[in-house]
C-alpha cells in the first residue's frame, strides 16, 4: 500500500526547530476537498492557532497530524517523524484533547486515566493520577462514573487524559467548548502553564478569538480547505487593519479583502 502521493518536486529538509511541519497537505472524502494543499508549521515551544468557521478543515487537518486520518497527498512530520510512516516513535510524545470525544461512561475518572495512562506507558501512574487530581481540581469526582459528570467536569478530566504522558506536543479541538467563563479562563491559565513548565508545544483549533489572541504565538486561519493567513496575532490585525481577531475573522468569512475592508 502507497500511504502518501508525494509531491513531484523534492521535499524541503525537515525543521529541526518545528514541532509539526505539514506540507502540500491534501484530504478528500468522495467529493468533498476536506484539505485542499495546506502547509504550515508549528514552531516548538509556541502555541500555534487554528481557526476558520465550520468546515474549514481543522479537525481534518488535525487528524491528520495525528495519523488517525490517511491524507490523499502531502506530508506531515511531527516531532521530527514522518506520519504515518513513524506513528508508533511520535505517538507516546504526544497527546490530544477535544470535548467531541467520549471517555467510556460507565468508567469513574480514576479508571479511565488508569487505562490511558497504561497505554501510554506512563510511569508511577498513581502518583500521576493523583498529581492531575490536584492540579485540574479532580479529586471530588475521581471515583465518579466519568459519563456523571458535568460538561465542565469533564472538560477537565479530558485535559488530564490529554497531559497524563506528560506530552511534548499538546493537539486540542476546542479544549473551552461550552464553558463557563470562568471555567474556560483557568483551563486557559493552565495550558499556559503547562507550555512553561515543560517547553510543550500546542495546536489549538478554536472558535473563540479572544482565547487565541490570549494564549497563541502565531495563528493559521483556514477557509474550505486552504490556508487564507499564517502569521502572529498582531501582524495579522495590522494587515487586515483591525483591533481584534474576532473582526478579522469576520472579515475571512465574508470575504473581504485585508487592506481595504471591501467585500470581494
Ligand atoms: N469523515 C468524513 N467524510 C466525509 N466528509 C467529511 C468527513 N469529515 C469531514 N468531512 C467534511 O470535510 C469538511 C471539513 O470538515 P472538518 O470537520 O475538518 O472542519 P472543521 O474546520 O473542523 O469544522 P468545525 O469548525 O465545524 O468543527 C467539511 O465539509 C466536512 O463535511
Amino acid at each position: 500500500m502507497t500511504p502518501l502521493a508525494l509531491p513531484s518536486s523534492p521535499p524541503p529538509p525537515p525543521d529541526a526547530a518545528a514541532a509539526i511541519e505539514v506540507a502540500d497537505l491534501v484530504k478528500v472524502y468522495k467529493t468533498t476537498r476536506a484539505v485542499d494543499g495546506v502547509s504550515f508549521r508549528v514552531p516548538r515551544g509556541s502555541i500555534t492557532g487554528l481557526l476558520g468557521g465550520n468546515g474549514a478543515g481543522k479537525t481534518t487537518t488535525i487528524s491528520m497530524i495525528m495519523g488517525l486520518v490517511l491524507p490523499t497527498s502531502g506530508r506531515v512530520r511531527v516531532l521530527g517523524c514522518d506520519m504515518p510512516e513513524q506513528r508508533a516513535e511520535v505517538l507516546g510524545r504526544i497527546n490530544f484533547e477535544s470535548p467531541y470525544v467520549d471517555m467510556p461512561s460507565r468508567l469513574t475518572v480514576r479508571q479511565n486515566l488508569s487505562v490511558f495512562g497504561r497505554l501510554y506507558d506512563v510511569p508511577d501512574l498513581r502518583d500521576r493520577i493523583a498529581e492531575l487530581a490536584s492540579d485540574l481540581d479532580l479529586t471530588e469526582f475521581l471515583d465518579r462514573a466519568s459519563g456523571k459528570l458535568s460538561a465542565g467536569q469533564k472538560t477537565r478530566v479530558a485535559l488530564a487524559k490529554a497531559l497524563i504522558n506528560r506530552p511534548e506536543l499538546l493537539l486540542l479541538d476546542e479544549p473551552t467548548a461550552s464553558l463557563d467563563p470562568d471555567t474556560a479562563d483557568w483551563i486557559r491559565g493552565h495550558l499556559e502553564t503547562y507550555r512553561k513548565r515543560y517547553d510543550a508545544s500546542i495546536l489549538l483549533a478554536s472558535h473563540n478569538m479572544l482565547e487565541v489572541e490570549r494564549l497563541c504565538d502565531r495563528v493559521v486561519i483556514m477557509k474550505r480547505g486552504r490556508i487564507e493567513d499564517d502569521d502572529s496575532p498582531a501582524a495579522i490585525m495590522a494587515r487586515y487593519n483591525r483591533a481584534t481577531l474576532e473582526e478579522v475573522f469576520l472579515d475571512v468569512a465574508r470575504g473581504r479583502d485585508r487592506e481595504q475592508g471591501e467585500t470581494l
